[in-house]
């Protein structure tokens, strides 16, 4: 009997050590939209926690990275910064959309004529072959600037919802006040972010974050995942 115990603790020992270190996992998002609409900003803002003391137009792509924390699980968020403008773009479009998670398309709120780019948008994305699984955001950029909005919400909401996207207005200047000392209620750019990258972890299997022999883990997650489901209840995410 003592035999049987001494070499049970001897595996269950071995069974621990063995395993692999918990690998965190990337989720990849592509920003897109008009030049000048606030990409860099929002990103930036998003990865460094401010907002950039100057930005030039992007060329190609930028990477920014930042290691997140849910429900326990470290997660890398990944987000390609890409450059709006077309000759800038040009070489490096395949790229942008290979193995990609989660699309967020920005517009600035003020400025129409970026709004009305966005089908172009959206098209590019089905160009290339984006599957319908693949969760997508719009986001209306430069909400500080509330006076000289061309895009009402109203407006954007519609697109929207026809295109079953969620919207989030926000500021990645000034998510909390306008340029004219009075308060608007954007969206906080690091809560959207943080948005995507819950929807992104509930979607994946949960086979992928199961521990191997444990089920109190796989539990949470369950109930996380509902809790996701029911956040996102209007139906707004495509899966
Ligand atoms: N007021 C205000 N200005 C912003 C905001 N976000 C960006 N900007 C300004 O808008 C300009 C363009 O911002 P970028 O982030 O470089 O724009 P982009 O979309 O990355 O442009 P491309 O790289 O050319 O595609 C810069 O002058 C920013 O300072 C914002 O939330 N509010
Ligand atoms: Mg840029």
């Amino acid at each position: 009997m003592a035999d049987i115990e001494s070499s049970f603790e001897f595996s269950s020992s071995l069974t621990s050590s063995s395993l692999p270190p918990p690998r965190t996992r990337i989720f990849k998002i592509i920003v897109i939209g008009d030049s000048g609409v606030g990409k860099t900003c929002l990103t930036y803002r998003f990865c460094a926690g401010k907002f950039p003391d100057k930005t030039e137009a992007t060329i190609g792509v930028d990477f920014r990275e930042k290691v997140i924390e849910i429900d326990g699980e470290k997660i890398k968020v990944q987000l390609w910064d890409t450059a709006g403008q077309e000759r800038f773009r040009k070489s490096m479009v395949q790229h942008y959309y290979r193995n990609v998670h989660a699309v967020v398309f920005v517009y600035d709120v003020t400025n129409a004529a970026s709004f009305r780019s966005l089908p172009a948008w959206i098209e590019e994305c089905r160009q290339h072959a984006l599957g319908q699984e693949v969760p997508r955001i719009l986001v209306g950029n430069k909400c500080d600037l509330r006076h000289a909005a061309q895009v009402s919400t109203d407006v954007a909401q519609q697109f929207a919802d026809a295109h079953s996207m969620p919207l989030f207005e926000t500021s990645a200047k000034n998510p909390y006040g306008n340029d004219d000392g009075s308060r608007n209620n954007s969206d906080h750019v690091e809560a959207i972010f943080m948005t995507v990258a819950h929807k992104l972890k509930s979607q994946k299997p949960l086979v992928l974050s199961q521990p191997p022999c444990g089920s109190g883990d796989t539990v949470t997650l369950r109930r996380q995942d509902e809790e996701d489901r029911e956040s996102w209840g209007c139906g707004c995410w495509r899966s």
